[in-house]
């Protein structure tokens, strides 16, 4: 397969308008993009908006973006560009390659992406699976999506569904977590708005420091928690009865179970 240079966004709504910022903070010539968004009405500086799949000629990689239950009424749309030297990458959580080969029979291999929001600024975890890629493609996919944050390459399309449950879904956990710490924040006497900034940063601050610690997480709880002191009482309301770890279990199983669902409504052999 010849190297990625054009590639052809088929949706560009929240996902895959934050992969083209990260590409291009990155520094990717924005010559290289096309978009197709009908509801868009611009794209950022140098990438081009088209309103509809060009007639003749063919993209190197088309990232496949719309929401899951739009895949069988776009997909015939823009088929004629994706030919055997095309990349077919979708994000679309439980859209399995089996399904996606039936709505692009020609293109020569297809990738499955699973990021999350923060391949805008570089900082996304994202799962890959494919099962066609010849070792120069693959590498190329890698140094690509690299750029986002990390490419972990799967090694089944099932874990697809635990790593959406995880790393897809995760920033909405997140996101949750701290607008509750904020709410609560401001419960035990403090600012709302002050609350809230302070949850963000405290958040931010902790999971840099996690990131770059040779400590576990769970090490790192430990060194916070004085014994007897004031982190030490906060901990024990969340452990007790392990009520955050059921929480937390559940709501990757929910998530996951959903993925699964959605993959066995949008395969057709499944
Ligand atoms: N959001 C996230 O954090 C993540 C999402 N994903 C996956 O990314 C995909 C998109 O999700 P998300 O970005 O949240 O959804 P969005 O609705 O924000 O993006 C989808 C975009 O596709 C556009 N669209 C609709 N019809 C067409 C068409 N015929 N041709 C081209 N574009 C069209 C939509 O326009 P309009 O709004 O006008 O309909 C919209 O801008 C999903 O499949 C999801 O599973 C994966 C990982 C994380
Ligand atoms: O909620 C969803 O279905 C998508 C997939 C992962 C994040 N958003």
């Amino acid at each position: 397969m010849k190297t990625i240079d054009a590639i052809l966004f088929v949706g560009l709504g929240n996902m895959a308008g934050a992969i083209l910022d990260g590409w291009l903070a990155s520094g990717l010539e924005p010559g290289r993009f096309s978009a197709i968004d009908p509801g868009r009405e611009s794209a950022p500086d140098g990438v081009t908006l088209l309103p509809e799949a060009p007639a003749q000629g063919e993209f190197d990689l088309v990232m496949f973006g719309v929401k899951p239950q739009l895949l069988d009424a776009v997909a015939p749309t823009v088929e004629h560009v994706v030919g055997p030297e095309t990349v077919l990458m979708s994000m679309l959580a439980g859209a399995p390659v089996s399904t996606l080969r039936e709505h692009f029979p020609r293109a020569g291999a297809f990738v499955r992406l699973m990021p999350n929001l923060a391949a805008a600024i570089g900082a996304s975890p994202c799962g890959l699976w494919s099962d066609d890629l010849d070792d120069e493609t693959r590498a190329g996919i890698t140094r690509l999506v690299d750029r986002l944050g990390s490419a972990e390459w799967l090694e089944s399309e099932e874990l697809f569904h635990p790593f959406t449950a995880l790393a897809g879904s995760g920033p909405g956990y997140v996101y949750r977590f701290i607008e509750t710490l904020a709410r609560a924040g401001a419960d035990v006497g403090l600012d709302p708005g002050q609350a809230e900034r302070m949850a963000v940063q405290m958040v931010e601050g902790a999971a840099r420091l996690a990131a770059g610690a040779k400590a576990s997480p769970g090490e790192l709880a430990r060194r916070v928690a004085s014994p007897g002191g004031t982190t030490q009482a906060g901990l024990d309301v969340l452990d007790d009865g392990d009520a955050m770890r059921t929480l937390m279990r559940e709501c990757l199983q929910a998530a996951r179970d959903r993925s699964v669902e959605m993959a066995g409504k949008s395969s057709k052999d499944g």
